[in-house]
């Protein structure tokens, strides 16, 4: 298992059911698997973990396409993500120029960002990428400029000194390697798009595309699916 794995605390072994979530900010879905899969810490017997990775890796291996470049499917996943944010209570809203925030600027820096504070402030993990889909995809801001990141690295309480430093190291081998790395390790699962949640049971693991499958992820560890919003987890939002 990946370098990340162990950083976590070895493999996968314990009495919870490990659950991995991959994820990229850029992608709307993933916040949304992201938050339930946060509430359900709380009601099923899960070791949740955070897995930052590069959609646009992934696309490019797999010879996938982001859904909206079908046109009928882009009006689609507008209603579809308007109609989710409610049901799921995630403050999701469309940027206005989809395609300049979304497919042509990307997240490449905001996901080696996340990268190094994973690396080496993991407990910073959680809120920093929360507060990057604030920008992106709630409030239609800027993700990619380094003024940008900071700002959600200080909504996200990582003192601004540690965030430069933080920052700086994006551009190391380290981090890109890191990024690529957990980017492959989603591959090798069968990823071919985002949020992939893999549930390791048994030794073996189950691979789950998308924020509409944690219901079927739940059957498929034993545990009880209570809806997006369970009555023992309160949403953050
Ligand atoms: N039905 C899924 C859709 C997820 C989805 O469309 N994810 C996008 C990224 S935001 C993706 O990777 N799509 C690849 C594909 O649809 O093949 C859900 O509700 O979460």
């Amino acid at each position: 298992m990946a370098a990340a794995a162990a950083v976590a605390g070895g493999g996968f072994g314990g009495s919870k059911k490990v659950v991995e979530i991959f994820y990229d900010v850029v992608s709307p879905y993933s916040w949304l698997g992201f938050e339930v899969l946060c509430r359900y810490r709380h009601n099923w017997s899960i070791e949740l973990r955070f897995r930052p990775a590069f959609l646009g890796g992934i696309m490019k291996e797999t010879g996938n396409q982001p859904p909206a470049m079908v046109p009928k499917r882009g009006e689609y996943m507008k209603k579809d993500i308007e109609r989710m944010a409610k049901y799921y209570q995630v403050p999701l809203q469309l940027p206005k120029d989809f395609f300049g925030s979304v497919i042509r600027k990307g997240s490449l820096s905001a996901m080696r960002f996340i990268t190094a504070v994973d690396m080496t402030q993991p407990q910073f993990l959680e809120p920093v990428s929360r507060e990057l889909w604030m920008r992106i995809w709630s409030r239609d801001e800027d993700i990619t400029q380094p003024e940008s990141i900071l700002a959600a690295a200080g909504e996200a309480g990582l003192p601004s000194a540690l965030a430069q430093k933080l920052l700086a190291m994006t551009s190391t081998p380290e981090v890109k390697n890191r990024l690529k790395a957990t980017t492959e390790e989603a591959l090798k699962y069968g990823a071919f798009g985002m949020p992939a949640v893999v549930a390791h049971v048994n030794g073996e693991s189950h691979l789950f595309f998308g924020s509409d499958r944690l219901e079927l992820l739940g059957n498929v560890i034993g545990e009880k699916w209570l809806g997006p919003v369970p009555a023992a987890s309160k949403p953050r939002m």
